[in-house]
């Protein structure tokens, strides 16, 4: 399996190539060059898998030889082993037809954990084999960073910075991130927000001499090896709810920001997996909703939210669900990034939004409905959504209470999000993991939004 870029510009790559430059070298963003096709035969007979055997057959047929099988494995085996479920993913039945694909079993409580401890794993493997350098470089609304540190904190031959946004990220993820003390971690606390720590990396991974000086490698999704990773949950799911149903079809309710997740989603559909729609939930920071239902992709005014993570604008895997949309056709898709550049939107045809509705729904869910989905899920069933998962729920609502499945992505645990919690009168148990950051320092660094501030510190790490 090789890989191209959604802008055309770039030789193919192998895996580890693709992993390796994250941003593609033309701007674009990496995609393998064929999606894989399943047959109705390999479906079923994964059906049996556990989740580490599906991650072996999944991951293979991106990666082929060129991480032998039996490292893969061992790749794969180390990455899971740190979850507390030995389900990984574990999926829990909410009522009738509507489940929760519980995301959070990881090391930070968050569904990143999934793609972030392989990825982590993965580079010390690359840094080892190819002696390759790996200076990584991200961007986070809070729980990419976590998760992004822990998967990597204390490796030989890996360093880290991460930007998150001053003061916007919930207090727990915040104390993730900066209470580790391991030194090849940098933590920058950028004044401004989520978007503007995104661009601020992009802008670095573009400028192609900088990051090969430094070598700069992505824990962000716009690294394909996060997409391939999250994949695998859906086809878990997938085989959970249909045990007894095997072929029906199941809709998933996603909650997103960055559009990684749910693309991993319409990957696995791709692939041959049978899912209706896949339902996009976002928060009132709705670009995707309004493209989804409009055909315009435009930045709007941005909001301060009950689900921080989401509180995005940009969202960087649009790009990767845009080369499918125009028939992998790569010179209209950097047509189109172009114009996004000169003229701030995007606007579609009506045949090419027929198109988008049929693959995905999208409801952007309001502060008061978002902490209402909380407050009545809790009332009706005990079970406590946190607050990105309680917009899944709420976005999911026209599909159950039909005959549909309906599977909704459980992102985070609701303890990394007491803030939001709290406004609905819930009194939760921290889990001790979380309980105990409260008594440790911090260690981060505030900085301006200033691309020459963050090159100052990102530079004084990776020299180090
Ligand atoms: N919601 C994310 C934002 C970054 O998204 P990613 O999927 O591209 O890493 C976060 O929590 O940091």
């Amino acid at each position: 399996m090789n890989y191209i870029s959604t802008r055309g510009n770039v030789g193919e790559v192998g895996f580890i190539d693709a992993v390796l430059m994250g941003l593609a070298d033309d701007g674009g963003l990496l995609i393998p060059k064929q999606i894989p096709r399943l047959s109705e035969a390999e479906l079923t007979s994964w059906s049996k898998l556990d989740y580490k055997g599906l991650a072996l057959e999944i991951f293979s047929r991106y990666i082929n030889e060129e991480i032998p099988q039996d490292e893969l494995k061992e790749l794969i085996e180390a990455s899971y082993s740190t979850f507390r479920d030995s389900d990984i993913t574990p999926v829990r039945k909410l009522n009738d037809n509507s489940y929760v694909l519980e995301l959070f079993h990881g090391p930070t409580f968050a569904f990143k954990d999934v793609a972030l401890q392989f990825l982590g794993n993965l580079y010390s493997y690359i840094a080892r084999k190819r002696n390759s350098i790996i200076n990584i470089l991200g961007a986070t609304s809070g729980d990419t960073g976590a998760s992004a540190i822990e998967g990597v904190r204390g490796k030989e031959g890996i360093r880290i910075s991460i930007l998150h946004p001053h003061q916007r990220v919930s207090k727990v993820q915040e104390l993730q991130m900066t209470t580790v003390d391991d030194a090849n971690v940098l933590n920058l606390a950028v004044k401004g927000n989520f978007d503007d720590c995104q661009t601020l990396i992009k802008e670095l991974f573009a400028d192609v001499e900088f990051k090969n000086k430094y070598h700069l490698r992505a824990i962000n999704s716009i690294n394909f090896a996060r997409i391939l990773a999250q994949t695998v949950y859906y086809f878990f799911a997938y085989f959970q709810v249909t045990a007894d149903a095997p072929g029906e079809k199941v809709n998933f309710s996603v909650p997103t920001g960055n559009f990684g997740d749910i693309f991993a989603g319409y990957l696995a559909k791709q692939m041959g997996l049978p899912v209706n729609k896949l339902i996009l939930a976002t928060n009132e920071n709705n670009i995707l909703e309004r493209f989804i239902k409009e055909g315009v992709y435009q930045p709007g005014e941005f909001h301060i939210t009950h689900s921080p993570s989401m509180d995005i604008q940009i969202a960087s895997n649009f790009e990767r669900y845009l080369f499918y949309l125009y028939n992998e056709d790569a010179s209209q898709v950097a047509d189109l990034m172009r114009q996004f550049k000169t003229e701030g939107k995007i606007v579609i045809d009506s045949e090419k939004l027929k198109q988008v509705q049929a693959d995905f729904a999208a409801h952007g869910v309001k502060n008061d409905e978002c902490l209402d989905a909380i407050r009545t899920t809790y009332e009706s069933t005990g079970y406590l959504l946190d607050p990105h998962t309680a917009c899944g729920i709420a976005a999911s609502s026209p599909y159950t209470g039909s005959d549909e499945l309906t599977v909704t992505l459980a992102t985070a645990h609701p303890a990394k999000f007491d803030e939001s919690i709290q406004l609905v009168n819930i009194k939760q148990e921290f889990p001790v993991q979380i309980s105990q950051l409260f008594d440790k320092p911090q260690y981060q660094t505030v900085v301006e939004h200033s691309k020459a501030d963050v090159v100052e510190h990102i530079v004084k790490l990776y020299q180090a």
